[in-house]
């Protein structure tokens, strides 16, 4: 699974704590992120990611670009609800595709561990169905 890690300012603390809680499963995906939260995850647990520009100059629309695409199968963006930022219309544009494309979108702690729960299980297990068919 193709799996981006997406965190704001005031929620990257709690986006390296979710990664070290679930080094081991996410360890097993390909895993995206913006710039800043994906150095932070990182430096702190030694995980491998593609890091994309950093939310304000362009990596959500970079992420949104690849939900457009049918290329990325779960978004866990630890978002501030309580900061004004910057880049809001790319925020916005990012949670629409999510919706568009019907990608799994958790948006804290809470519902990001019942997704990787629902990994380990194998309950997404049908987009792999969908990216064989994509390749006949
Ligand atoms: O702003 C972000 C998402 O909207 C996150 O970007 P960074 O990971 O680069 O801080």
């Amino acid at each position: 699974m193709k799996i981006a890690l997406i965190a704001h300012d005031l929620k990257k603390d709690d986006m390296v704590r979710f990664a070290q809680a679930y080094k081991y499963s996410l360890k097993k995906h390909e895993l995206y992120a913006t710039g800043t939260t994906g150095l932070r995850i990182a430096e702190n647990t030694g995980l491998s990611l593609y890091r994309f520009q950093s939310g304000p100059l362009g990596g959500d629309q970079q992420i949104g670009a690849l939900i457009a695409e049918n290329k990325m199968d779960m978004i866990i963006f630890f978002r501030d609800p309580l900061t004004a930022q910057p880049h809001e219309p790319d925020i916005s544009a990012l949670m629409r595709l999510c919706d568009v494309y019907s990608i799994p979108l958790a948006t804290n702690m809470g519902s990001a561990e019942i997704f990787i729960h629902a990994l380990e299980r194998g309950d997404l297990k049908w987009r792999d169905i969908i990216h064989d068919l994509e390749k006949e």
